[in-house]
């Protein structure tokens, strides 16, 4: 048997302020695999990421996410099916600042429910595996930018979510950073089977990924001169 596609999108359409931003997307991503999303800045990129997470309802269209459909989802059930399912890295880490890099970590589980001990142990561990076990008790707001976005990594990762959705994660590096963060995110599928898809400015990031697409007015393509390239 095999299993549902991380990601299942069929006829995904979605218009804003009268532009038709989204027209009839497909997109399957399976386990283990990382996507990198490029395109003009305004063509959508984030909102397609709010719709994958079923933050923003799919006005046209499927996505069905480890085989659930997010449009099937109860409200006072979504948060806690997201929290399980997707980890969110933002630009610039996001972290709360006056919390520790530890207690960051350990919010999505701690909101989940978990005990505060297994959920600051399993946060612990993660900082250490993504090679920030060092810093796991300085407050967010003192680490540099490239630490904070290892903990927003472990933070995503914390509650082992099959998909992360990662927007713009290296915008406010500088090179030597972005290559670090680079190369972390894109060892998550490996390291923890889970898939990553990266939203990008940065060609460099893209290129990393196992795929690569391209938004532009409203389609996505796949980018298959740089997979021949790769
Ligand atoms: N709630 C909304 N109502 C109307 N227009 C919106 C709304 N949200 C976003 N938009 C518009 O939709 C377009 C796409 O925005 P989005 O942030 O998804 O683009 P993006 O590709 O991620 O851009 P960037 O690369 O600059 O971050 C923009 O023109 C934005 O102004």
């Amino acid at each position: 048997m095999t299993s549902s596609p991380t990601l299942d999108v069929t006829g995904l359409s979605c218009e804003l302020g009268g532009r038709a931003l989204l027209r009839d997307v497909t997109l399957t991503a399976r386990a283990g695999e990382s996507l990198a999303v490029t395109g003009p800045s305004g063509s959508g990129k984030s909102t397609l990421l709010a719709l994958l997470a079923g933050l923003r309802p799919a006005p046209a269209g499927t996505v069905r996410v480890c085989g659930t459909d997010t449009a099937a989802l109860r409200p006072a059930k979504a948060a806690a099916w997201r929290l399980r399912t997707i980890g969110f890295v933002y630009q610039a880490g996001e972290l709360l600042p006056e919390l520790s890099a530890v207690e960051n970590a350990a919010l999505p589980l701690l909101i989940g429910g978990t005990r505060r001990t297994e959920a600051y142990e399993t946060a612990g561990r993660l900082l250490d595996e993504l090679g920030v076990g060092a810093v796991a008790d300085s407050p967010a707001g003192v680490l540099s930018g490239g630490e904070r976005q290892r903990v927003a990594v472990a933070r995503a990762l914390s509650t082992r979510p099959p998909l992360i959705l990662a927007d713009e994660p290296t915008g406010a590096l500088d090179e030597r950073a972005t290559d670090d963060v680079c190369e972390l995110l894109y060892a998550l599928p490996a390291r923890y089977g889970t898939t990553v898809l990266t939203v990008t400015h940065n060609p460099l990031v893209a290129h990393r990924a196992d795929r690569r697409l391209r938004l532009h007015a409203g389609r996505l393509t796949e980018d298959r001169a740089a997979e021949a390239d790769a």
